[in-house]
């Protein structure tokens, strides 16, 4: 059994998706009457898990309910990995397997994360991930293994009918920039 320096045992549980490599983690909380510690990222940990170092961390805060933000990846060699987490309110969080070699290329998983389920997607590279927000003032927490990279950025449109992501609620909003993403 593998150990962990700071601790015998993981503080996260890996739950597989359909989409090979694709992971939900749950971060364990140690609650006591103050609330609770909970391990957020571990270098060691998740390393077997797609993460082996954490070049950047951006935050966003979207305001309204139903407003949808992708589907956004960077191209090779800039390819990158994201553990996404939602740390106010919550999400309906969409990856999409742009592998072409995979046998799930162009299908999508979304998954609930929320401030409650402490729920985190490990995304990785190759994937176009976006999300819709289910509450108002949403805030999400992007841990990326490669630097931002503007001129690799791209996207498929979180609309395009031939990826058919089922968004739980009516679009409030998106980017002008995500609504003129091409469909394929
Ligand atoms: C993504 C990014 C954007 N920016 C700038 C560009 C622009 O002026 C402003 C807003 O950028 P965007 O409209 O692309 O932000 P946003 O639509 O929130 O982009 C994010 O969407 C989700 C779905 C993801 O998966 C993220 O990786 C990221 O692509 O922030 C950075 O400076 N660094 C970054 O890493």
């Amino acid at each position: 059994m593998k150990t962990f320096r700071s601790s015998s045992m993981s503080r996260f549980t890996r739950i597989p998706t359909a989409l090979s490599n694709l992971l939900v983690i749950e971060r364990q909380r140690l609650g006591d009457e103050r609330g609770f510690f909970s391990r957020f990222f571990c270098t060691e940990e998740l390393a077997d898990f797609g993460i082996g170092r954490i070049a950047q961390i951006n935050h966003t805060m979207t305001q309204a309910k139903g407003a949808i933000r992708g589907m956004h990846f960077q191209r090779p060699p800039d390819d990158e990995a994201k553990f996404v987490s939602c740390l106010a309110g919550a999400v309906f969080d969409v990856a999409v397997d742009l592998r072409p070699q995979s046998s799930t290329y162009l299908r999508w998983h979304g998954e609930v994360l929320s401030a409650e389920n402490a729920r985190s997607m490990m995304i990785p590279p190759s994937f176009a991930h976006g999300f819709q927000t289910l509450t108002e003032n949403c805030e999400l927490i992007y841990l990326h293994d490669k630097p931002y990279a503007p001129g690799a950025e791209g996207g498929v449109n979180a609309l395009d009918p031939r990826i058919s992501i089922a968004w739980p609620l009516p679009v409030a909003q998106m980017s002008e920039r995500d609504r003129n993403f091409p469909m394929l």
